[in-house]
């Protein structure tokens, strides 16, 4: 049988899926999402405009955005058998398994499991919009021995996922910080993770497993891991040569820097990064402590030097994270969460107009 033996490794520039959703527009230096560029959207809105704008398909009004707000605060509370499963699990499991576990876990309280209309689609991505952050949270505090927290609802969306993790209700410049973080991690066209999602959604499968998939592919260092693994690595130094000097080593080793390259951006910086340390320059003045900036721009100019390779968001989310007192392990989990409604628009998009992922291979085994 004759076969199609085209192959693009990776699938490198290969067009997956037509889509309304967003697009990175590599030309114009635009990451397109519903006809606004979200780097403009960054500048003067925050992540529940993106939720809105995401799922609603326009940026909200002021009342809307309040009654999203109040739908999301309405539904924090995460089913008590979900944190015992938690507490069930192995106190080495990383967060980011412990949501992967909590979130499909979730399934089972889903009423209408088989409905895949837009309207009951929608709610459940709101369900999850709003459960998220405290199964991220608790996973990570559960694991560490640490009793379970509770939403606190006269905070806003992002301050309360802030304050959840910290402990302590954020500064208006924190929250802000940390608000920016999600936005900037909200959607972004079609990377391994949304990919992930929408094969596993072509099947008719729901919007749960569908996103569990996504949770396994956005923990790889390659895509969503590489934030923790940056900070792993700038915590191994404490100055500038020093950090340097680790990236000339690795190099020389033909290790690949975690926080550099993009398969799309290739040889210019991801646009989000550039706004993250925009983020990370503020927290280092509020500090007055320089030293993270430093290191970080030194390392900038080793991979630009060296490689021509330039940051990715996860490089500077890393040190604003850190900045912000989060733990590490909850960097990737943040992410994910973030990513829910990016996630969860192209889940709904492609029950809306399906057909079943399956491609051919190359075949290169045994003659037969
Ligand atoms: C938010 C996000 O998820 S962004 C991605 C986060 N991931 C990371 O930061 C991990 C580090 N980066 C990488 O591994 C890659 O740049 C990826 C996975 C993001 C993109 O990968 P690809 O498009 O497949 O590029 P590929 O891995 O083939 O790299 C092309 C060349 O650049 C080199 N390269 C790419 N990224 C890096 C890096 N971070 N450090 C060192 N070398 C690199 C490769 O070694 C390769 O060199 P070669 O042609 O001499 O063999
Ligand atoms: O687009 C990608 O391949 C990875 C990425 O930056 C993201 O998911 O935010």
């Amino acid at each position: 049988m004759k076969t199609e033996t085209t192959f693009k490794p990776g699938l490198e520039g290969v067009i997956a899926a037509e889509t309304a959703i967003s697009l990175l527009d590599t030309e114009q230096e635009k990451i397109v999402i519903k006809g606004h560029d979200l780097i403009e959207l960054s500048k003067h809105n925050d992540y529940l405009d993106i939720v809105h704008l995401l799922l609603e398909n326009k940026l909200p009004s002021k009342e809307e955005k309040a009654a999203l707000e109040e739908k999301l605060k309405e539904r924090y509370q995460v089913p008590s058998a979900i944190i015992e499963i938690l507490r069930l699990l192995p106190e080495h499991t990383h967060p980011m398994d412990g949501m992967r576990t909590g979130l499909s876990a979730l399934a089972g309280y889903d009423e209408h499991l088989l409905d895949r209309s837009l309207a009951v689609n929608k709610d459940r991505a709101y369900d999850l919009l709003a459960k998220l952050p405290a199964i991220t949270v608790n996973s990570y505090r559960i694991l560490n021995k640490q009793e379970p927290v509770l939403p606190r609802k006269d905070l806003s969306y992002s301050a309360n996922f802030l304050y959840m993790i910290t402990g302590e209700v954020p500064t208006a410049q924190r929250a802000e910080i940390f608000d920016r973080s999600l936005l900037l991690y909200s959607e972004h066209e079609m990377p391994n993770s949304t990919f992930t999602a929408r094969v596993i959604a072509s099947t008719q499968s729901d919007l749960f497993g569908a996103l569990t998939g996504a949770v396994a592919s956005l923990k790889g260092h390659l895509h969503g891991g590489a934030n923790e693994a940056v900070m792993y690595m700038l915590n191994e130094v404490d100055s500038v040569e020093g950090f340097e000097e680790l990236l000339m080593k690795k190099l020389h080793n033909k290790e690949k820097i975690m926080g550099f390259g993009h398969r799309v951006y290739m040889k210019k910086m991801d646009p989000r990064a550039l706004m993250m340390k925009q983020s990370l320059k503020k927290l280092c003045e509020t500090k007055g402590d320089f030293q993270l900036l430093e290191m970080c721009e030194a390392g900038e100019e080793v991979m630009r030097r060296e490689k021509e390779l330039y940051p990715n968001l996860d490089y500077y989310a890393a040190p604003v994270y850190w900045l912000l007192g989060i733990p590490i392990e909850l960097y990737t989990p943040i992410f994910f969460s973030a990513r829910t409604v990016g996630l969860s628009a192209h889940v709904i998009e492609q029950h809306q107009n399906n057909r079943l992922f399956r491609p051919r291979v190359h075949y290169i085994g045994e003659k037969y």
